[in-house]
Order: C-alpha cells, then sequence, then structure tokens
C-alpha cells in the first residue's frame, strides 16, 4: 500500500504530505442543498477539515418543504461508518437525521465499535433534528424515544433547537430565563455537554445560546439577523463545533467558534426558491474571488 504515496524523484512534490483533521456526518441529504449533509460537507469544508459522510436518509426537499424521505438500509448506514472509521480515521463525528430506532441501534453499534462517544477516543454531537424548518417531520415516533434513551447518554455533546426541548422534556421555553432549566432536564437523559440553541426565541433581540455541563452554564451571546434565510443553521452550528472538535479544541472552545461560524453564516444567508433559504457556508470566500 505505501508505495502508491510515493513521490517519483522527477515529479514536483504536492504540497501536502500529512493530512487535514477528519470529521464524520451521519445524516440525511437535502436535495435543495441547503440542509443537511449538504450543509454539513461545506461547514466541515469552510473549517478546513476533511469531510465523509454516513448517508441515513434521502430527502426529497427544497426551500419551500420536505415531500419524501427514504430511509438507507441500516446495515448499509453501519458500514459507511465502518469503511471510514477503518480506513481514513475519524477525529469526530457528529448526527443529524436518524429516522427510526432501527437507524440508530445500527448506528449506535457501529460507533460503540469504532470508538466515536462519550468517554471515547472520537469526540460524538448529537444533533436531535426532529423536523425541518418548514414543520414537516423528519422522524419516525420511535427515534425520539430512542434518541433520547440511548443516544443521548453516549454523546460527548447534544444540541436540541427549542421545538426540540419541547417534543423531549415537555418544557415549552419562552424566554432567555428558561434555558437553564431547559438545559438541566436534557442533561438528566446523560450527555456529557448540552447546547440549548435560541434561534427560535423570536422576541429576544439577541441569540444567546446556553452551554451546560451540568455544573456550568456558559452563554454564548450573539447578534440576531432580521431574515428568515435560515435553513440549515442548525446543522451548520453542529458541524462547526464538530469540525473544531476534530482539531482538538476544548469543548468551550468548539462551541464558541461554532458560535462565531454560524452568526457569520446566518449574517451571508442568501434568498434561494420561493420559501426559506439557506445560511451561507461560503462567507468566508467573496464571489468576485472566483
Ligand atoms: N436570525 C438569527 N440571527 C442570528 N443568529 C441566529 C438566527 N437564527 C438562529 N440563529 C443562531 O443559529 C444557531 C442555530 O439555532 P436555531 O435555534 O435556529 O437552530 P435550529 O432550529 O436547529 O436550526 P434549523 O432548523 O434552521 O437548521 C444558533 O446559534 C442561533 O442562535
Ligand atoms: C436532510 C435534512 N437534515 C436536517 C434538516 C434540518 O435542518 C433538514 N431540513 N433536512
Amino acid at each position: 500500500m505505501g508505495r502508491m504515496h510515493e513521490t517519483p524523484g522527477h515529479l514536483r512534490r504536492p504540497a501536502h504530505d500529512t493530512a487535514p483533521p477528519t470529521a464524520l456526518t451521519i445524516a440525511g441529504s437535502d436535495s435543495g442543498g441547503s440542509a443537511g449533509m449538504h450543509a454539513d460537507l461545506r461547514a466541515f469544508f469552510s473549517c478546513g477539515v476533511h469531510g465523509m459522510t454516513a448517508v441515513t436518509a434521502v430527502t426529497v426537499q427544497n426551500t419551500v418543504g420536505v415531500t419524501g424521505l427514504v430511509e438507507i438500509p441500516p446495515e448499509t448506514v453501519a458500514a459507511q461508518i465502518g469503511a471510514v472509521a477503518t480506513d481514513i480515521g475519524v477525529d469526530a463525528a457528529k448526527t443529524g437525521v436518524l429516522s427510526s430506532a432501527t437507524t440508530i441501534e445500527a448506528v449506535l453499534a457501529a460507533c460503540d465499535e469504532h470508538g466515536i462517544g462519550r468517554g471515547r477516543r472520537t469526540p460524538f454531537v448529537v444533533d436531535p433534528v426532529a423536523a425541518s424548518r418548514s414543520g414537516e417531520p423528519l422522524l419516525r415516533p420511535d427515534a425520539l424515544d430512542a434518541l433520547r434513551d440511548e443516544a443521548f447518554p453516549r454523546a460527548t455533546l447534544v444540541t436540541p433547537n427549542l421545538d426540540e426541548v419541547r417534543l423531549l422534556t415537555g418544557i415549552d421555553a419562552r424566554s432567555r430565563d428558561d434555558l437553564l432549566d431547559a438545559a438541566k432536564a436534557v442533561h438528566d437523559f446523560g450527555p456529557d455537554w448540552v447546547l440549548i440553541k435560541s434561534g427560535h426565541l423570536l422576541d429576544d433581540p439577541k441569540c444567546v445560546d446556553l452551554l451546560f455541563d451540568g455544573t456550568d452554564a456558559i452563554q454564548l451571546p450573539g447578534p440576531r439577523y432580521s431574515t428568515v434565510h435560515t435553513h440549515g443553521a442548525g446543522d451548520v452550528f453542529a458541524s462547526a463545533i464538530t469540525a473544531a472538535l476534530a482539531k482538538g479544541a476544548s469543548m468551550p472552545d468548539a462551541v464558541a467558534a461554532g458560535k462565531r461560524f454560524v452568526t457569520r453564516s446566518v449574517e451571508h444567508a442568501y434568498p434561494l426558491g420561493a420559501g426559506v433559504g439557506p445560511v451561507s457556508t461560503f462567507w468566508r470566500v467573496s464571489p468576485r474571488s472566483l
């Protein structure tokens, strides 16, 4: 195998002979290119890590909504995780759409086998994606229980939005003051860290998210932009955090880096189609430089 990588003496050496950090997203596709694994891969790229995918579901989706979802067989999802973990190696992993309890069981078994999860070699970010921005459910009812009871205890970090907090805990957070109670209730499900996202507090003039480790709470303040184009904001946030973890950042530093990244992404969100446009994952690249 080593011979494949040898550079013949008469050719120029490539610029890199070491690999960048690697990150894996275990998530669904979005045909509109705004959310899911498409957003995750672009955020990984933009944050300087090599992105890899274990596709869990194919959605038929555009800026208006989701009209179809086909699940990938759970054994194929597990095989994708095994294929990249055994050959390339995974420095950090995240989940997006995990639409059924069977898929969740297969993903967790593969993660266990390859050292991905809380207290293991590879940090594991579980984003409990329950519905699309336009409200269509992206998981079966049994998946929510499996996420809470099986995936959360194995997560290094879980990143619910306020709708997901309501579904998982019954807590209906209406203001910044309610976020700590929400974080405590989610932390009781067993992850190391909880990040409560505040995008849905539409009356709040700022977007102040909350990171909690069971003892201390850290506020992550950011401006609130006046835009409807926030499709994929949650995916991009979790992916930017995962990229920072892949580079070896501590959790507070990774989440702070993710918050800076997603805030700029919302700032540069753009209209697309007839519905909700995406946050920009390429604000670091000026269109004029292309
Ligand atoms: N209008 C906005 N201006 C600035 N930041 C925002 C805005 N809306 C959301 N955010 C930030 O984006 C991140 C994602 O939060 P949000 O609560 O919207 O997640 P989400 O509902 O999972 O996202 P989505 O379902 O759109 O992918 C958070 O850091 C949040 O504070
Ligand atoms: C595939 C997919 N994953 C996640 C979301 C949530 O942003 C979405 N709308 N679609």
